[in-house]
């Protein structure tokens, strides 16, 4: 069995609940409250942050230049077509500064945690695992629901079509592929960090679309 499909059967109920969660559903549906989805991109928008942060300490740890390119790659994509989603997204959502640079929430904190000690910890594995849950759960979500309905607003679709298609296919089966490969070299209790990481960033995926679904309940 691959080391991610083992990592990811340890996170069944919340793989599965962060995966199926009424939150994307609506947001797919295009029934999702639009005062939620301010709220999960202001917040998402700082998960971004310390994302971006990750991802290049992933970079300057990959062991080949080779190993390295396709995450240079997206990091080009985070950096370049998903922020202007964000831009774009809160200039359409009538979101002006006030509302763009909100406090981070409990679930926004916990996640920057997370990114911040993976990044720090110097260890190429435990960014992996970080990344590989980040975009392996958004992978499940979209891939059902792509191509978006043609009647949604782009702030719903593209939120789809940047989590889905062929492309990004890829870059979840890079990110997956490299902890496969470094999961035997690893010791027993080094496996067991990277379990641990990895169950606790499933749960966080879970907490912050349950924190965005709750959030604006008058709306
Ligand atoms: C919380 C969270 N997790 C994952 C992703 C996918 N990049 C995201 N935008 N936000």
């Amino acid at each position: 069995m691959r080391a991610t499909d083992h990592l990811c059967q340890l996170a069944a109920a919340d793989w599965k609940a962060a995966t199926t969660h009424p939150f994307t559903t609506e947001l797919a549906a295009g029934t999702l409250p639009l005062s939620k989805m301010r709220w999960y991109l202001a917040q998402d928008y700082q998960f971004i942050d310390g994302f971006v942060r990750l991802l290049a300490s992933a970079i300057a740890h990959a062991p080949s230049l080779a190993d390295s390119v396709p995450a240079a790659q997206f990091l080009a994509v985070i950096t370049g077509p998903e922020n202007t989603y964000f831009l774009r997204s809160f200039d359409a959502l009538d979101m002006d500064e006030a509302a763009r640079n909100v406090p981070p929430a409990a679930a926004t904190r916990d996640f920057q945690d997370l990114m911040a000690e993976a990044a720090a910890s110097g260890r190429y594995e435990l960014m992996l695992a970080v990344l590989v849950v980040a975009e392996w759960t958004y992978l499940s979500w979209a891939t059902p629901v792509n191509p978006p309905r043609n009647d949604l607003p782009f702030w719903f679709a593209e939120w789809i079509t940047l989590h889905a298609g062929e492309g990004f296919e890829g870059v979840v089966e890079y990110l997956r592929a490299q902890l496969d490969q470094v999961w035997p070299t690893l010791s027993a209790p080094a496996q067991q960090e990277v379990e641990t990481l990895f169950i606790r960033a499933v749960a966080l995926e879970y907490a912050f679309f349950d924190a965005s679904y709750a959030a604006c309940p008058q709306s």
